[in-house]
């Protein structure tokens, strides 16, 4: 069967207005028969997702807490309240007995810690696709809603950050049996843990959701639609006369994604891949553009296709006369940051020593005991953080036959004055990163792409 399957980000469904075009768009192509949908993304610039309400919600109105500004518990209550219940109104849906569900999932939970943040964040998506269904539904369209708690979309039991168990396939592949013109509506993000308990998977993970459906199903193709024209050469919001990139590998959008574009999840493309199914990154707002294609291979007529940044990197570097000859040092190095539940980024290294490079907010209210534990572990002689860096990541496949682009990324840094604190080649050769002081890091991302992208 020859099928399409079409995922709806936050900002595609944030509001009456964007659902109807999600309606026009499935509309259109008679391929795409599987939709899954996000929570209502930010309606405005200053809004929050309703899934960090929800989560606020779930924290006694603690998530906010770091921001600029705070968020009490009942103003995020009935923010979302009030979204769902203006979805239903303008979409002409009776709103009774989703608010009510709503209400009492929201209020009566006897849920504790990750178990209910998990069932929390859940909510946005879970109404959301209720809401959706029923709009079809009253639209013409031979809608079926499927609720991962019903078709067994199996995670493990790590509740906020919860890993599709191989079960899911099977389940996935006798739920969606397509015999007339149905059209299913699935639920992002979330899934049940084998008891049967609501976990979701990681922030951005509705986009894992159309990938495993999409994979279970062997799918012609994951369509994922959102609020740009594609993946662009750069993060379009630092640079605005950025180009989309038409054709990118499974392996170039994967590294951009987990170096800074946010625009698909960094694992949503894993299973697509061991298939083939083409990924087709679509504006919702634009459905005549085409978008980016995600293949298998692409003819590479540049060296250099995109470059992403990550800020608020942390410098971990750690002195020890001769580490490097010590068998085992950097395995338990990084054991001690497993530990401890830090990220590690890169980890240039030399005879005596070694940089770890974190998120920083990952060290929050950890760095003590993490140095410590190094120090007591390891007998080092000297830790030294360096917080606020930039890594810059320049990624393409053209790269590995023409190494010298580095040359011209370095000597771009140079004329323009702009120093960095690291530099490091990636084994497969087909990126690289530079490291710079978070507050140049803009002029070095316009720089670099000034000298090695713009057309
Ligand atoms: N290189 C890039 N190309 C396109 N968008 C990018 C890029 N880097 C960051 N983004 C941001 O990703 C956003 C889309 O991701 P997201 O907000 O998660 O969408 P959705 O609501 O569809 O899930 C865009 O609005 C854009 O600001
Ligand atoms: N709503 C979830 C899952 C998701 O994928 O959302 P979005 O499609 O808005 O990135 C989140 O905010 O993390």
């Amino acid at each position: 069967m020859s099928i399409k399957v079409c995922k709806f980000g936050g900002s595609s469904v944030k509001n009456s207005s964007q659902i109807k075009k999600v309606l026009d768009i499935v509309k259109e192509d008679k391929k795409r028969r599987v939709i899954v949908v996000s929570a209502p993304g930010r309606d405005e610039i200053f809004d929050e997702k309703i899934t960090d309400h929800l989560l606020n919600l779930a924290k006694e109105g603690k998530h906010f807490s770091e921001h600029p500004y705070s968020i009490k518990k009942n103003e995020s209550l009935n923010t979302i309240l009030s979204k769902f219940k203006t979805l239903c109104d303008e979409l002409k849906i009776d709103n009774k007995e989703i608010l009510n569900e709503l209400k009492e999932d929201l209020e009566n939970s006897t849920l504790k810690d990750k178990k209910r943040e998990a069932f929390f964040l859940s909510r946005g998506e879970h109404y959301n696709a209720k809401i959706i269904c029923e709009f079809f539904k009253k639209s013409g369209l031979n809608t079926i809603l499927k609720l991962p708690e019903e078709f067994k979309f199996i995670l493990n039991g790590n509740f906020c950050d919860g890993k599709i168990q191989e079960e899911s396939y099977t389940n996935i592949q006798n739920t969606f049996t397509f015999e007339k013109d149905e059209i299913f509506i699935v639920p992002g993000f979330y899934g049940i843990t084998k008891e049967n308990e609501i976990a979701v998977m990681s922030r951005g993970g509705s986009d894992l959701s159309g990938g495993e459906i999409a994979y279970a199903l062997d799918a012609d193709m994951y369509e994922n639609w959102t609020d740009t024209n594609g993946v662009y050469e750069v993060d379009p919001r630092v640079i605005s006369n950025a180009n989309v990139i038409p054709r990118l590998t499974f392996k170039e959008i994967r590294l951009l994604s987990s170096k800074g574009f946010n625009v698909f999840h960094f694992n949503a493309m894993l299973n697509c891949k061991k298939r083939k199914i083409p990924i087709n990154i679509r504006n919702t707002n634009n459905p005549a553009h085409q978008g980016t294609m995600i293949l298998n291979e692409r003819v590479p007529m540049e060296n250099l296709v995109g470059i992403a940044k990550l800020d608020n990197m942390a410098s971990i570097h750690i002195q020890k006369n001769m580490l490097a000859d010590e068998i085992g040092f950097t395995a338990e190095l990084l054991k001690i940051f497993e530990e401890f539940n830090v990220n590690t980024y890169h980890y240039p290294t030399d005879k005596d020593d070694i940089a770890i490079l974190v998120d920083q907010e990952d060290l929050k209210g950890n760095i003590n005991n993490l140095r410590r534990a190094i120090e007591k572990r390891l007998f080092t002689n000297t830790i030294t953080v360096t917080y606020h860096l930039s890594i810059i990541t320049l990624v393409g496949i053209g790269l590995k036959e023409n190494t010298f682009t580095i040359v011209d990324a370095i000597t771009a840094l140079k004329n323009n004055n702009i120093s960095f604190e690291m530099f490091d080649l990636s084994p497969s050769k087909i990126s690289f990163h530079i490291g710079v002081s978070q507050n140049i890091s803009e002029a070095a991302l316009k720089t670099l792409y000034e000298h090695l992208i713009k057309k």
